[in-house]
């Protein structure tokens, strides 16, 4: 991977969004070796099995809950953060030479580089947001295309040819693409985000506590 220097807000990006001249955001994972943490983010076993090309698939399997959230914290910084860790990296691509040539088409790349949208459920409000006509809306994460990326199932060999395209660094420190002004409550918003989260956050320590209280009364039985 090469060394970029130049960095771009997310703002600047964002303004990149026509066919003529069309950047999209995504993230990276990079894999370095380092004796001590650097990173801001954790031992990650997804970015690893990226790095080896498996990326979507592992990212969502549970082994890689577990890695991730367990193991990873009890092992991953004793003794694995000696050795390697993934700095999540978001990058800017220029793909405005590739849109004709992309399999999966021009426009669901075009689709990604304006900021998302969400269609938030039994909220009776009709105010409407000029960028994506849907009522009523939030906004989520400015023009960041990672998930629809990821969602593609990119080969390695497509991720190789994404490099290629690469421009730029995110900027983090820079101010991101301000959220509008929405009718919903925090509250509503507070809901959406909980019920967004993966089957596998509920369900694994869901099942640690049921084979838990299942030991513990067992245990209880013998006595
Ligand atoms: C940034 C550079 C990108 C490159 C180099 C790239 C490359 C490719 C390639 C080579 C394929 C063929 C399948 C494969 O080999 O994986 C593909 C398919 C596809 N890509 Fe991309 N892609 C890029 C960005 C995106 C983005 C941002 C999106 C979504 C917003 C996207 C959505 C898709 C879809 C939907 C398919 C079709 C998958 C299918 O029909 O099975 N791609 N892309």
């Amino acid at each position: 991977m090469p060394t970029l220097t130049k960095l771009v807000s997310m703002q600047e990006a964002a303004q990149h969004n026509t066919k003529d001249d069309c950047w999209v955001v995504i993230d990276g994972k990079i894999l370095m070796f380092h004796r001590f943490s650097t990173c801001t983010e954790a031992l990650d076993f997804s970015g690893i099995l990226q790095w080896m090309g498996l990326g979507a698939w592992a990212s969502y399997t549970l082994a890689n809950y577990f890695l991730l959230h367990h193991i990873g914290f009890l092992f991953g910084h004793v003794l694995l953060n000696w050795q390697f860790e993934t700095c999540k990296l978001q990058q800017v691509y220029d793909v405005t030479s590739y849109l004709d040539e992309h399999p999966g088409g021009d426009d669901v790349i075009l689709s990604a580089t304006e900021p998302h949208c969400e269609e938030l459920k039994n909220n009776k409000s009709t105010m409407m947001h000029t960028d994506c006509n849907l009522v009523p809306v939030i906004h989520t994460e400015g023009k960041d295309a990672t998930e629809e990326f990821e969602d593609a199932g990119h080969s390695k060999d497509a991720r190789d040819l994404m490099e290629t395209f690469c421009v730029a660094e995110l900027d983090p420190s820079a101010a991101t693409i301000p959220e509008p002004e929405v009718s919903s409550s925090k509250q509503v918003d507070m809901i959406q985000k909980i019920k967004d989260l993966p089957l596998q956050y509920w369900a694994v320590p869901a099942a640690l506590v049921g084979i838990s209280v299942g030991v513990g009364f067992l245990y209880l039985r013998r006595k």
